[in-house]
């Protein structure tokens, strides 16, 4: 089972730009999580944040134990190995074949013999569905079996967590429908830790049990994923919305007069007047294991269920309800 993932008053600068600060949540163990946000906000420096490759000045990520911003470069390093990392742009070597850039790893950080590497390696392969292309370079295939292959790099050493960083750039909108269920599938087979950073909305909608978002240096609001779907806060619902009114502007945050002319004109970002539907989360494809994730927050949830607001909880009973069409074990 994945590794819960705690993170505590976390704050970032770069010189004088703050990117955010003071964020807290908890990453639940072997539950998929997303991290939303416009483009700009700092959700690439969270992840790297969370591994240890960039020093917030304030705040702790306890994994095991471990501390990877205080903690002895040593044991932040050894903590590392329990993390699978999925880039942007698949970061693979474009020299190498598929096979030999997703055996990087384990060649680089195990001793295990080629057999043995052989076998783990078409294993992740065909995970991903990629079987047939692993004699070919990244330059010779789609964008999207180049992230396919990025993500069977990323599960090589066994990831109890795993954090993508956009897996949908540059996928068209079926490319990322697939991509989506084999995170989930993913989740179920290896029940892992997920943290997917990313503005698809689709992705947003229909993958995590939890979810984020930043804005405006702070951590808006992060839980159940009922949470923020059905949530009235002006950012997130426009942000959901894919609108242009709202606080959020070209360059992250409009100014205070642009926001009172939107809302003079009746454009502004207050409460929606009809519920949102929110759409089921996926399920793991037919013949895979039950997602203990998903088993596991349903528990989780429905002991926080006084503490969540009214529409959140009645979309969470919704989708716990077979009669309402909800399908979750
Ligand atoms: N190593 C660095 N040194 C200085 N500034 C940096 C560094 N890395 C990131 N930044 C700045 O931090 C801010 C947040 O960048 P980040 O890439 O995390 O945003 P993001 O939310 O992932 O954006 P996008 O959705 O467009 O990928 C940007 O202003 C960026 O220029």
């Amino acid at each position: 089972m994945g590794i819960e993932v705690v993170v505590e008053g976390l704050t970032k600068s770069f010189g004088k730009q703050n990117i955010w600060q003071d964020v807290s949540l908890t990453l639940p163990a072997g539950e998929v999580s997303v991290m939303l946000g416009p483009s700009g906000t700092g959700k690439t420096v969270f992840l790297k944040s969370i591994i240890g490759l960039l020093k917030p000045e304030q705040g702790r990520v306890l994994v095991n134990g471990v501390d990877m911003v205080n903690s002895p470069e040593r044991e932040i390093m050894e903590t590392r190995k329990l993390f699978g990392l999925m880039f942007q742009d698949g970061a693979l070597f474009g020299s190498m074949s598929l096979f030999d850039n997703i055996a990087f790893p384990l060649r680089e950080h195990t001793r295990k013999k080629e057999s043995e590497i052989r076998r783990i390696v078409m294993e992740r392969i065909d995970v991903v569905g990629l079987l047939g292309a692993e004699g070919k370079l990244p330059g010779e295939i789609s964008g999207g079996m180049r992230k396919r292959a990025g993500l069977a790099r990323a599960l090589v050493l066994d990831p109890q967590i795993i954090l993508c960083d956009e897996p949908d750039s540059g996928l068209d909108p079926v490319r990322t429908a697939y991509l989506s269920q084999l995170l989930i599938d993913l989740n179920a087979q290896i029940d892992a830790t997920m943290l997917i950073v990313t503005h698809n909305l689709d992705i947003a909608a229909t993958v995590p049990d939890n979810m984020g978002m930043l804005f405006c240096r702070n951590l808006v609001t992060f839980g159940p994923r009922e949470v923020l779907l059905t949530s009235d806060v002006p950012v997130v619902s426009q942000f959901l919305a894919g609108r242009r009114e709202g606080p959020i502007g070209m360059s992250e945050e409009k100014d205070a007069a642009t926001l009172a002319a939107e809302q003079m004109n009746g454009n502004g970002s207050g409460p929606r007047t009809g519920p949102r539907t929110v759409v089921p989360q996926l399920e793991p494809s037919p013949g895979m294991p039950v997602r203990q994730g998903a088993l596991r927050r349903r528990e989780r949830v429905v002991a926080m269920m006084d503490r969540l607001p009214e529409a959140a909880r009645t979309a969470i009973l919704n989708s716990y309800t077979p009669a309402a069409g909800g399908v979750r074990p």
